[in-house]
């Protein structure tokens, strides 16, 4: 009977240690979850960002999930291109010179500063060369006019290489601003960016351009006064106002002498603005050949669309519709009166002959 009792006794000792045993893995396993709870909830929660929200916003004291930055992280930068397109539209303030994202290279190529521009002229038919050279296969452009070079120079070149899309090895990049050709710091800034850059200038005759140019401004402006109160100083005498930008723009002998202080002759190609509409294919023969491109862009690739009056793109064979340049390119213009206009071919003429000789090219506006 001792002997029974002592052994029950031995049992009951060891029965609570094993208890006590229990009783602190259980109170351990309490502590852990009251700790981990948040990681808990966030797994649990609807999606990845609602978690972070609870973390980041009434736990502020607690230290920020790494996980949780991770996530949003990777959700921007899977962002699509077209958002990224529209980021840099509207507020075009890249910062190219941060690491690439991991799955950057997966994107082809990169974004390179452009080996071409067209520098100008305003309203000479510069985006139509854009919107038909850029149908080359070795051609990428910026879409919108970057305005680096008078305008944006201050945000720096890695500002102006982020507007680029992105090239291959093979292929050119190229962007158009029209205002370049008549701001005088342009060709300076340009050679400090490059001295091998193709420049591509649209010409047309300066008379014609600036009716078209007083025709744009007009359309937003109705209460504009009139052409000729505009472009003479006093018209009976014939004194053209040549400080009226819609002149000025037009003084092409004068404006190319600055650029060939910076720019050899041979590297600017002059594109006809009349031609470039009664032979697009032509004038776009030319441009491959400056650009060194082989001749991709052919009379195929061109029809004549009588309702606009202009050619335009036919139907990619791929998919889409033809394509004309929008309302804002071939734009009935403003009735201008026959004096005034034989008063500016007269103002213009010398500066045109001038041009003529400068460039080698009689480009024929009478
Ligand atoms: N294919 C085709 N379709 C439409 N328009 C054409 C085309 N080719 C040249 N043009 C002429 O381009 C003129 C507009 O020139 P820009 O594109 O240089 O204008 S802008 O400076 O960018 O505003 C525009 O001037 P306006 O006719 O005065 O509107 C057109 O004459």
């Amino acid at each position: 009977m001792v002997l029974l009792f002592s052994r029950l006794l031995l049992f009951s000792h060891r029965l609570r240690g094993a208890s006590i045993c229990l009783l602190s893995l259980f109170l351990s396993y309490l502590c852990y979850s009251a700790l981990f709870s948040d990681s808990t909830i966030m797994h649990k929660s609807a999606g990845p960002t609602a978690g972070c929200h609870r973390v980041d916003g009434a736990k502020r004291r607690l230290h920020k999930s790494i996980s949780c930055l991770l996530r949003v992280d990777s959700s921007s930068s899977g962002a699509d291109e077209r958002t990224d397109q529209r980021r840099a539209s509207a507020a075009p303030i890249l910062k190219n010179d941060t690491p690439s994202p991991p799955m950057s290279h997966l994107k082809f190529g990169n974004k390179k500063l452009p080996k071409a521009i067209i520098v100008g002229v305003k309203k000479g038919g510069t985006r139509a060369v854009l919107e038909f050279i850029r149908i080359h296969p070795d051609v990428r452009a910026a879409g919108t006019e970057t305005h680096f070079f008078d305008r944006n120079y201050a945000r720096g070149l890695e500002w102006y290489r982020g507007l680029m899309p992105r090239t291959l090895e093979s292929q050119i990049t190229m962007e158009k601003t029209p205002s370049y050709f008549v701001t005088k710091e342009t060709p300076r800034r340009i050679s400090a960016m490059s001295q091998d850059v193709k420049l591509i200038v649209v010409v047309r005759d300066p008379v014609t351009r600036a009716i078209s140019d007083y025709t744009q401004t007009f359309s937003k402006a109705p209460d504009l006064p009139s052409f000729q109160k505009l472009a003479f100083r006093n018209q009976s005498m014939g004194v053209v106002d040549m400080s009226w930008n819609a002149i000025r723009i037009g003084l092409y002998a004068l404006h190319l002498e600055n650029w060939l202080r910076y720019f050899p002759l041979a590297q600017i190609h002059f594109v006809s603005g009349e031609r470039l509409i009664t032979d697009p294919a032509g004038e776009l023969a030319r441009v491959q050949d400056f650009l060194g491109l082989k001749r991709i862009v052919t009379d195929k690739h061109f029809y004549f669309n009588r309702t606009k009056g202009f050619p335009c793109l036919k139907k990619p064979e791929s998919s889409g519709s033809p394509r004309c340049l929008g309302k804002s390119k071939g734009r009935t213009h403003v009735q201008i009166d026959r004096d005034a206009i034989e008063q500016l071919r007269d103002f213009y003429r010398p500066y045109n002959d001038k041009f003529y000789e400068m460039v080698g090219h009689d480009f024929k506006w009478e």
